[in-house]
């Protein structure tokens, strides 16, 4: 797997050394950038064509972090559903939830519709989602996948979260508590790498396939925002790994414009 982006990280990590923690942002939907915000270390990843990704190692601070994961690993109704996935039943490897603002169009996914439970349900979540709001400026998450992964046998599969119903460029941010998990991106077979035709040859396309993945440790904490075009042209993963043998928990936010469906 690449380690150009790990190589990034470890240099944005040491350049982290010594910083303040931000702790608790707050804003609005459409808030601007807090001081804090700003001094956060962050590694920005172009990945050409219109897709970028954001990585924020300490968006959280380290305790408030691990009092949002007790709570929702305690409170949230987490469940693990049967998914349809190339005409097979399976049960999702992960635990899963969903909150919605009221209104919005139905999330299917794998042929699973799930219940959309409300943000007043779980206050916390709406910090979460004001801290994000806040460091995000312009962003305007409506809705949220929750993710459980019990140990280094749970994990999501390469997907996209390319479903009709988001548009063709929404971002997501993805906010992570407990476990450190790998998050790998790789392009989309038949997406070309800046442009390249794929006629530019064997040795070409072998370069564009280890260029074309990224690997990121996700930290307790840390904030990882998919933008552009990411959803259409790659796609991600977190895998197995015998060696993560406690729970993390994911919450990735999402926009679902209410036209949509
Ligand atoms: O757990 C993660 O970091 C990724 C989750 C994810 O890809 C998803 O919920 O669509
Ligand atoms: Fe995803």
């Amino acid at each position: 797997m690449t380690t150009v982006t790990n190589l990034i990280l470890k240099a944005a990590a040491a350049a982290e050394n010594g910083e303040e923690d931000p702790g608790g942002a707050v804003g609005g939907c459409s808030g601007t950038s807090s001081s804090s915000s700003r001094r956060r270390s962050t590694l920005d990843l172009d990945l050409g064509n219109g897709s970028q990704v954001v990585y924020v190692a300490r968006f959280l601070g380290y305790q408030e972090s691990w009092d949002y994961f007790h709570y929702l690993n305690k409170h949230i109704p987490w469940t693990r559903p049967t998914i349809r996935v190339f005409g097979r039943s399976s049960v999702q490897p992960r635990d899963v939830c969903y909150v919605a603002s009221e209104g919005l169009p139905d999330l299917a996914y794998s042929g699973y519709q799930p219940h959309a439970h409300s943000w007043d349900e779980f206050p916390p979540l709406k910090d979460i989602l004001e801290a994000v709001h806040s460091a995000l400026p312009g962003s305007c998450f409506n809705s949220l996948l929750l993710n459980r992964y019990k140990g280094g046998s749970d994990y999501v599969s390469w997907h996209a979260d390319d479903e009709k119903l988001y548009g063709p460029t929404h971002g997501i941010a993805s906010v992570s508590f407990g476990c450190e998990r790998e998050f790998l991106l790789k392009r989309k077979p038949g997406k070309n790498f800046r442009g390249k035709k794929r006629s530019e040859g064997k040795r070409a396309r072998e370069q564009d396939r280890v260029a074309e993945q990224h690997s990121f440790t996700l930290k307790h904490g840390s904030l990882l925002v998919m933008r552009g075009y990411t959803q259409r042209d790659w796609l991600h993963s977190v895998p197995k790994r015998a060696k993560a043998q406690s729970t993390r928990i994911n919450l990735t936010f999402r926009l679902v414009p209410s036209h949509a469906g």
